[in-house]
């Protein structure tokens, strides 16, 4: 359904435009219906950069984007775009942003009907909201005729995913989605993009937090300084890491009922084995190396 093929993204930056800043290295990768990936990384290494390029809110420097056979960047004029965004959307880190405080929370509902739907009558329209509010598991009561500050960030999230779901949607690019919210909505909403996945959605999750990657996905996607370091099924990845940079990720990330010391002692005891990996003729291509079935590992880059 998605695919992106050889990804790269260069900025331009400084007072003049003159610097460039590469914040994507060809990247390619897929994302089918029903299934979960998950773009993981630290801070900087390309993750929004490339859920923006998907939502054509930046068009890459290089590579192609197809969705559904379709090139992203030839889509032009304004009932085309209006046709992409039928079927992708995305879903950001802070729920309060997208929202207008001045306007009641499901306005957004209206702005979708107006748009895509101008010819729904009001019952229908009412049935459809409904519906799609039951999704996202919220109480119409408790969110019809409210104003952004009357909700949670967990409600706001639900309803932009609600939202999205008016439409014939088919892919949501859901960044940082839940970055923002406390644990036990966290888990709603993780749930709730199971539940979507049941539905046929392709999801592209994109986060920092290596954990919620292992929760949520099919594929995880690890990049570094905007190339992947290492890509494959979610269980193959975190089970059997093969790039020295996912493997130092994931010896970081903190272990309930385990202290630093014992996971430092345990690391020290048994060091990960190393891994040869070729070097990648220059710092502009990032090519990949197929371990296992699906288990790609990155060539040293930079
Ligand atoms: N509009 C922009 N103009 C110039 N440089 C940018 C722009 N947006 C991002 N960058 C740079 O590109 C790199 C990748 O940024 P990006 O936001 O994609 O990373 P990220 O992994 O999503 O990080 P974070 O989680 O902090 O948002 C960073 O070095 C960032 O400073």
């Amino acid at each position: 359904m998605l695919e992106l093929k050889n990804v790269h993204k260069v900025y331009r930056v400084g007072a003049f435009g003159g610097g460039r800043k590469r914040a994507v290295r060809d990247v390619s990768l897929t994302v089918e219906p029903g299934e979960v990936v998950s773009l993981i990384g630290e801070s900087g290494s390309g993750k929004s950069t490339l859920g923006k390029m998907v939502l054509g809110l930046f068009r890459p420097t290089e590579g192609q984007i197809l969705f559904e056979g379709t090139d992203i960047t030839t889509i032009k004029g304004h009932a085309a775009r209006k046709e992409y965004y039928r079927h992708v959307q995305g879903v950001f880190q802070d729920p309060f942003s997208s929202f207008n405080p001045i306007f009641k929370a499901d306005r957004v509902f209206e702005m979708i009907r107006s748009t895509y739907y101008p010819g729904v009558s009001d019952a229908d329209w009412k049935d459809r909201v409904l519906d799609a509010l039951g999704t996202v598991r919220l109480d119409p009561d408790n969110v019809l005729n409210k104003y952004p500050h009357q909700l949670s960030g967990g409600q706001l999230q639900r309803v932009l995913i609600a939202r999205a779901l008016l439409l014939d949607i088919k892919l949501l690019v859901a960044d940082e989605i839940i970055s923002m919210l406390d644990a036990s909505t966290r888990i709603d909403v993780l749930n709730l993009l199971s539940d979507l996945k049941e539905r046929g959605l392709g999801i592209l999750f994109v986060t920092h937090d290596l954990s919620l990657g292992n929760y949520v996905s099919d594929k995880s996607v690890i990049l570094r300084k905007g190339a992947i370091a290492e890509m494959g099924p979610t269980a193959r990845v975190f089970e059997n890491p093969l790039h020295p940079y996912s493997r130092h990720l994931l010896s970081c990330v903190p272990q309930l009922h385990r202290t630093w010391a014992e996971v430092d002692a345990e690391l020290a005891a048994n060091p990960p084995e190393d891994v040869e990996l070729p070097v990648a003729p220059d710092e502009e291509s990032a090519p990949l190396v197929e371990v296992e079935e699906g288990h790609f590992v990155g060539i040293n880059q930079g």
